[in-house]
Parts: structure tokens; C-alpha cells; sequence
């Protein structure tokens, strides 16, 4: 048996980086497992790959404008594989420093896997064990697979960042977070891409301005199929054709990447040995402050049912550590008005309530105001599209309870508005702030 700690994290991703970094600092002996690199699916595979993509995209775009303008060199491709390694060395960088900072803050890290063999004990990968009176689980989650025939021949969105090269003729399949930016940022730095998706793009975003993305998609040369029913896969001389039961053969394509959910990494855990529940689709089921319903086993991250994003794993992670290690004992995340962006082309973004769920919850008592306009950039420069920014408010002194804003800055201008939301801001109280000239943002304080 490996000495005792106070705390054991299964799991270096954002929530469990973030719990075990909390609890040292106060005062906690935190061991922490991880088999892979430091980061998780965040630095990895995830939000800081793809906005550097994102970024590759924007840039790619700006050249065109450019030239638009009168700049007067053509621009060129991206090479593909000089940004990857530029990439890498950002992302290399990003998991040296969480080393150093482990070893500053005294958390003992252990490169193995863990599973539990008691509520308060762990069996690594090498036999060995560790006690601890809390241990959290934080494994995160991993592209879903689907068991229908030729599945092999696509891609997930793991591998879009190993890829030596951009595919040309590219199908998503799914209509969620990953395929929609995928789909943005590829189409931009030169794929031709199709959207197969089953149901609308984008559930539990604005009804209206996911309408309004998928036009702007389109117009990007994007094609939306949002009725598609994807059951198998083939390789043909000419690529790879799916069968869509709703439509027949498609294709051909270079290249599909399977966009259709995660699955959360709690099969390996031992959990039903000891007690601990999950839900039909594997997340582990905890209360509001992340406790199991088995004492001293705590979860959090997307291995929950919780929203997957990387703000959420790492708030959640910090109060609970604060709870059990900082005598906080009231401390516990709340999940309410959490602001999220969809790094499409361009940003979809919201905080609070859709109309939709305004209108089912509060009736009569809402009030929606909508702007449409055209972005300075995409005026001088002749790109077609609007910009659409939506407030949707309550009662008679109109509490704002839910910001959506569709188009360029959109993922650096929502924050703020985040922080007035969550603090109750009124319509009345933008009307009052003097706006920043010229900019997008302003319109947000300027909806008659
Ligand atoms: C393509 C993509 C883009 C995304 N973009 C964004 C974005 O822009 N913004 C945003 O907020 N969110 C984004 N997300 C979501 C975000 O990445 C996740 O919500 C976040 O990484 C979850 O962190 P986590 O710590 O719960 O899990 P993970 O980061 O997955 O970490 C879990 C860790 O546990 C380890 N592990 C697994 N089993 C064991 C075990 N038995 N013992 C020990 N360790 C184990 C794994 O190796 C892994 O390192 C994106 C996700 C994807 C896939
Ligand atoms: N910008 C961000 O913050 C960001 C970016 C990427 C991912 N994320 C997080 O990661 C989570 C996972 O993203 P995601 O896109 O993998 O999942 P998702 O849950 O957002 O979307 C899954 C999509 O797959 C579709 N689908 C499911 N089964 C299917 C099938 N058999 N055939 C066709 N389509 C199918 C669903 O209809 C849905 O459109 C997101 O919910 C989000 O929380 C966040």
C-alpha cells in the first residue's frame, strides 16, 4: 500500500487538474492519476486545438478580405502540417507547465490509471494500492462510436488533430458542438464540407439564430442536411459513400468525421463494485455538490451528466475543494446562466434562456428584443450576412433572462454580459450604459 492522502483524482483533465491544484492549496496531500498527458481532453483534443484551427481559419478568411481591399498579394494555402506542429508546441508547452506547477504545489503525480477496489481505496494499472478518506472522479469522456457497418472508414474528432493533411471532400455527420466548428473551420481553410445531421443543428441554442447560423453556413458553401439518417459506410474506387436512410447514397467523400456525442469514461472504474450510480449513458450521478451517493466518492466533469465544458469542470472542481479541504462548507457550483460559444464561423453564443424556454416558463411576462445588421468588416469588405443579437426579458422591469448573439466577436463579447446577467441586469440598466463606438457589442446596449 502506497502511503495515504488526503485526496485522490482520478483523472489530469480540467476538472481534475483544477480540484487537485485547489485542494493543495489548502493544505491537502493530493495524489493525482493520470495514464495520459497532462490537459486532458481540453489542451488536447479539445477547446485549445480547435481554436487554434479556429484561429488558422479567421486568418484565412482575413487574407481574403484583404485582397478585397486592395492588399495586393494572392493568398496562399495553409500548410497544414507546419500548423500542426506549431500547434503541438503550443499544447507541449501548456502540459510542461502543469508538471512544473504540480510539483510546486506538492501534488504527487502518478502516471497510471486507477479503479477502485473499496470507497476509499484505489488499485493503479501496476497492482499497487492507495487509500484516501475523498476520492474524486474525473475521467472525462471520449468520442461516441456507432456500430453501424464501415464506422472504421471515418474519423473522430481525435483525429482531426493528427491528420497530415486536409481531407478535400469532407462529411459530418451530427449536428452538435464539434460538427458544427469542424465544419466551419475546415470549410474556411479549404475543404468542401456536408453536414449530415438527424435532427436541427445545435439543440438547446436559440431556435432563431441557429436558423440564421445555418444560413450563413450555406452561404459559406457549406451544405446542411438536417433530416439525414447515416447507417452505413463504404469505401468505392471514386471514396467513401454513406447510406443515408432518408435520402439514399451519398458521396463521394475523402474523408467523414463522426461528430455524434461523447461517452462519458466510467466503465473501468469499478463504480458498481462499490456503490457509486450512473446514469443509462454511463455519467456518474452525484447531487449538487458533486457527492456520490457513496460517502467520501465525489465526481466531476464531463464523466457527469453535468454541461461538458471545460469553465464547468473547472468551477465545479474548485468548490469542491473548497468544500472539503477549505472550510467552505457552503461552497458548490452554481449551474445556472452559464454562458457558452460555439466557435462556428461566425460565433453563436448565449447566456440564460432561449425565448423558447422564456416563453414556456414565464408566458405573457416576456419581451424579445432582436437586432439584425451587417458588421463593419463584412460591409467594407462585401461579404454577404447579418450579425442577429437577441435579449429576452421578464416582467414588467424586464430582468434579463437570456442574451444570444450570432456573429463576429461574439466568443470575446459575451463574457461581460455574462456577469451582468448572472447579476440581474435589466433591460433599463443597458439602455443606460453609454455604447462603445463602433464596434458590434453596442448594439447590445442599444435594442429599442
Ligand atoms: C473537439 C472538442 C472541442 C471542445 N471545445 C471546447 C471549448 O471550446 N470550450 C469548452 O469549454 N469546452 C470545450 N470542449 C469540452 C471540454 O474539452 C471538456 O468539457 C473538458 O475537457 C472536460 O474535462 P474533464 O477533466 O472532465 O475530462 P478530460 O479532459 O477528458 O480528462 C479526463 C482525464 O482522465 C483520464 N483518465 C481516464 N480514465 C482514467 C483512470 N481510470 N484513471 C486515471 N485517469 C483516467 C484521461 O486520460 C483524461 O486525461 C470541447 C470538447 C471537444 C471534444
Ligand atoms: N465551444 C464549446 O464550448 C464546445 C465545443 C465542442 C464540444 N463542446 C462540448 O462537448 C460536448 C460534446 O460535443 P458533441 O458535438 O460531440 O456532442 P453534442 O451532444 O453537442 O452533439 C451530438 C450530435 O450528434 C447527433 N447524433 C447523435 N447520435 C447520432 C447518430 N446516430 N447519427 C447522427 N447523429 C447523431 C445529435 O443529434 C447531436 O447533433 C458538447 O455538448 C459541449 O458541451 C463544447
Amino acid at each position: 500500500m502506497i502511503a495515504s492522502h488526503d485526496l485522490i483524482v482520478l483523472g489530469a483533465g480540467s476538472a481534475g487538474l483544477a480540484t487537485a491544484f485547489r485542494a493543495a492549496q489548502h493544505g491537502a496531500r493530493v495524489a493525482l492519476l493520470e495514464p495520459g498527458a497532462l490537459g486532458g481532453t481540453c489542451v488536447h483534443r479539445g477547446c485549445v486545438p480547435k481554436k487554434a484551427l479556429w484561429f488558422a481559419a479567421q486568418w484565412a478568411q482575413a487574407q481574403q478580405f484583404a485582397l478585397d481591399v486592395g492588399f495586393a498579394s494572392e493568398p496562399g494555402p495553409l500548410d497544414w502540417e507546419r500548423f500542426r506542429q506549431v500547434r503541438l508546441r503550443y499544447v507541449d508547452g501548456i502540459d510542461q507547465s502543469y508538471a512544473r506547477r504540480l510539483k510546486d504545489e506538492g501534488v504527487q503525480l502518478i502516471r497510471q490509471a486507477g479503479r477502485f477496489i473499496a470507497a476509499d481505496t484505489i488499485e493503479l494499472a501496476d497492482g499497487s494500492r492507495m487509500q484516501a478518506a475523498h476520492i474524486v472522479v474525473a475521467t472525462g469522456a471520449r468520442p461516441r462510436t456507432l456500430a453501424l457497418p464501415g464506422f472504421g472508414l471515418g474519423m473522430v474528432s481525435d483525429d482531426v488533430f493528427t491528420l497530415q493533411s486536409l481531407p478535400r471532400r469532407l462529411a459530418i455527420v451530427g449536428g452538435g458542438y464539434v460538427a458544427v466548428e469542424f465544419a466551419g473551420l475546415l470549410q474556411a481553410l479549404g475543404s468542401d464540407v456536408e453536414v449530415l445531421a438527424h435532427e436541427r443543428l445545435l439543440e438547446g441554442f436559440d431556435t432563431e439564430l441557429v436558423r440564421a447560423l445555418q444560413e450563413l453556413m450555406e452561404a459559406q458553401g457549406i451544405r446542411v442536411n438536417p433530416q439525414s439518417a447515416v447507417q452505413a459506410a463504404h469505401r468505392e474506387a471514386d471514396g467513401i459513400r454513406l447510406d443515408d436512410a432518408a435520402a439514399g447514397s451519398r458521396g463521394p467523400y475523402d474523408a467523414v468525421l463522426w461528430a455524434v456525442g461523447r461517452v462519458p469514461n466510467s466503465e473501468a472504474l469499478g463504480l458498481a463494485s462499490i456503490g457509486v450510480e450512473t446514469d443509462e449513458g454511463g455519467h456518474v450521478l452525484t447531487d449538487a455538490r458533486q457527492d456520490t451517493k457513496v460517502k467520501g466518492v465525489h465526481a466531476v466533469g464531463d464523466v457527469t451528466a453535468r454541461k461538458a465544458l471545460t469553465p464547468v469542470a473547472v468551477a465545479a472542481g474548485r468548490r469542491l475543494a473548497d468544500r472539503l479541504f477549505g472550510g467552505q462548507p457552503g461552497a458548490q457550483l452554481d449551474y445556472e446562466n452559464i454562458p457558452s460559444v460555439v466557435f462556428s464561423k461566425p460565433p453563436l453564443g448565449m447566456v440564460g434562456l432561449t425565448e423558447q424556454a422564456a416563453r414556456e416558463h414565464y408566458g405573457d411576462a416576456v419581451t424579445v428584443y432582436r437586432t439584425r445588421f451587417t458588421p463593419m468588416q463584412w460591409a467594407l469588405t462585401g461579404a454577404h450576412g447579418r450579425s442577429l443579437m437577441k435579449l429576452v426579458c421578464v416582467g414588467s422591469d424586464e430582468r434579463v433572462v437570456g442574451i444570444h448573439v450570432l456573429g463576429p466577436g461574439t466568443d470575446e463579447m459575451l463574457q461581460g454580459f455574462a456577469v451582468a446577467l448572472k447579476v440581474g441586469v435589466r433591460k433599463r440598466d443597458l439602455d443606460a450604459t453609454v455604447a462603445i463606438h463602433p464596434s458590434s457589442a453596442e448594439e447590445l446596449v442599444l435594442m429599442g
